[in-house]
């Protein structure tokens, strides 16, 4: 049997491997690595290399945490066949699902017989695919035959990407005579998720529970070698999918590092790190080694995919620092979002100072980053009512968002006048066209069902504007509010380079200026604000921003 390990140093011997299994016994510190679909689809065997590499180290015990594997991309990742078999299944007499179905096995053992060189572990491993495969297509069949679908059958379905992604990985490790458990935490609180509401808080006690029923699994079920822990989680109200979104692996991983009391939570990418802005569209953008929670926050939520959103929150709360690291460039440092003091009133996120009256040495002096959120809807909401209150025509327009599950990114409003900037929901398209009238929404294609019905309900009231195809542009920094002249430069740059302004954002937050813009827009305005905002020049020269040193807002 072959027992050599590709390490990050190079091919190891099985006894390194044993060694490092030693030591994992007698190390209580624990480092939590989380690996997206695209790197184990890509890229196992230095997913593999980097869990060994740091093994080795002998510093920490690792905790693993995968998403559902992806050959090439998200889009046609096992997570996106999944919820197309879904689909698939809820159409009246198609079978198709059973095709998405078998080509999720293929790529699976694929895989398998290309990385896996041990021939008992990778029959052992087909059974295991296709025993969880055989519980997918069950529930399909039992959706198509009822046209019915629960948030519960759809979490299930969804959830065997993950676990398919971890059997692989614990038998890629078993054949390397490496100990590793796969720790399927779908049915976490089983009886708790059966019987809770979809109105069930999510507060902080949800949370605790979720954290202790993970720490006591691994501790019942993995004593010794490496932890392969799916990152679809069980137990929230209303679904894993409702509440949190695709991507929800990495909030699954910060659950584990705080179970855990994790030293660190690693994001591994197949970027370096976080940049000052996405470094696929501007090739001059530079990595930051380091960024504040609520900048890797807002961040995350205005469109760097690096991180989900609801990552934060609780490691930061845990004081568990978060290191994005590349699968592919392992030797690199990454980008470290390190946990600030708490302030017991604003969470984690602390406010900073103003710089203009002598604040903290510690806040940063310039923005940090520029980011983009694509597929954004805007709605221009105008009363017909004008006898109606600004507070009551408000307080109408927030009940239909929440009734319809709106999820609204940016808000701007005058007496009688919101504009609400929403996203439209995945695979689902609204038309770019302007309509004020309800009968004309219905000749365009919206197929996004809640914002459908969302308009009706606003036709009720007002008169809608709708602007598809658009995106939100932020300047992302800490203190940013109290950054002199920074809003203006970066409408400029806009202006200078002929993009309209659809909406403008700050204020609300003390870390983002935002704008929505037209989505095809997004890559010359990345582009000019990049060049025009993050150039640094030699302190001498620096003449704008009360208080700061070192940055330079433009020509
Ligand atoms: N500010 C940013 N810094 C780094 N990556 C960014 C940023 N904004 C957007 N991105 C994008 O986020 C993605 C993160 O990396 P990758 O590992 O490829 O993603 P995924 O986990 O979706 O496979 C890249 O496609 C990168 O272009
Ligand atoms: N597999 C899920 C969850 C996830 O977190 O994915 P990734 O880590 O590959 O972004 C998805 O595709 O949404």
């Amino acid at each position: 049997m072959p027992i050599q390990i590709e390490t990050l140093n190079g091919i190891a011997s099985k006894e390194c491997a044993d060694n490092a299994q030693s030591s994992l016994s007698s190390q209580p510190q624990w480092v939590v690595q989380k690996f997206g679909g695209t790197s184990i689809g890509k890229f196992p065997t230095k997913v593999k290399a980097a869990i060994i590499g740091s093994q080795r180290l002998g510093e920490a015990r690792v905790a693993v945490v995968c998403s559902a594997r992806s050959d090439a991309s998200k889009d046609t990742g096992t997570t996106s066949r999944l919820f197309r078999a879904i689909h698939e299944a809820q159409l009246p007499g198609s079978r198709d699902f059973e095709a998405i179905i078998a080509t999720i096995k293929d790529e699976h053992f694929m895989a398998a017989e290309r990385v896996i060189g041990v021939v008992e572990i990778v029959s052992q491993l087909f059974q295991a695919i296709e025993a969880e495969l055989a519980k997918v297509s069950m529930v399909l069949r039992c959706v198509q035959q009822t046209q019915c679908l629960s948030e519960h059958d759809r979490d299930f379905i969804i959830s065997r990407g993950e676990k398919l992604s971890c059997l692989f990985l614990t038998a890629l490790f078993r054949s390397l005579n490496v100990t590793a458990v796969c720790i399927d935490l779908y049915d976490l609180l089983a009886s708790y998720s059966k019987d809770v509401s979809p109105s069930q808080q999510v507060d902080k006690s949800l949370f605790e529970a979720i954290t202790q029923e993970i720490s006591s699994r691994i501790d019942r079920d993995c004593k010794h070698g490496i932890p392969i822990i799916t990152g679809f989680f069980g137990g929230m109200p209303g679904g894993l999918l409702k509440s949190v979104g695709r991507g929800y692996s990495d909030l699954c991983a910060a659950l584990v590092a705080v179970s855990l009391g994790a030293q660190e939570l690693q994001i591994w990418k197949e970027v370096d790190g976080v940049f000052n802005a996405d470094p696929r569209k501007v090739p001059t953008a530079s990595l930051l080694k380091s960024i504040s929670p609520s900048e890797a926050a807002e961040l995350a939520f205005y469109g760097a995919e690096v991180i989900h959103p609801s990552t934060m929150e609780h490691v930061m709360q845990a004081n568990i620092p978060i290191r994005i690291k590349n699968v592919m460039n392992p030797g690199s440092p990454g980008t470290k979002i390190e946990p600030v003091k708490a302030d017991p009133v604003q969470n984690f996120s602390v406010k900073p100072v103003n710089r203009n009256t002598g604040g903290s040495k510690d806040l940063p002096i310039k923005p940090v980053a520029v980011s983009v959120k694509q597929d954004m809807v805007v709605l221009n909401i105008q009363t017909r009512d004008r006898s109606c209150s600004a507070a009551s025509y408000l307080a109408k327009i927030f009940a239909v968002v929440e009734q319809h599950n709106l999820k609204i990114d940016l808000i701007s409003s005058s007496e009688m006048n919101v504009s609400l900037a929403v996203r439209s929901s995945e695979g689902q398209t609204v038309a770019p066209v302007r309509r004020d009238s309800l009968n004309e929404y219905e000749t365009v294609s919206i197929t996004d069902l809640d914002l459908a019905s969302a308009l009706q309900a606003f036709d009720r009231f007002g008169t809608v504007d709708i602007l598809a195809n658009m995106a939100i542009i932020s300047l992302i920094g800490d203190g940013l509010k109290q950054m002199t002249g920074t809003s203006a430069k970066f409408f400029n740059v806009l202006a200078d380079n002929d993009i309209n302004i659809e909406m403008i954002s700050q204020g609300a937050s003390e870390t983002n200026i935002s704008a929505v813009i037209e989505g095809q827009k997004t890559d010359k305005a990345l582009i000019a604000i990049h060049r025009s905002l993050f150039s640094i020049v030699p302190e001498t020269t620096y003449p704008r921003i009360a208080g700061g040193k070192g940055w330079y807002l433009g020509a």
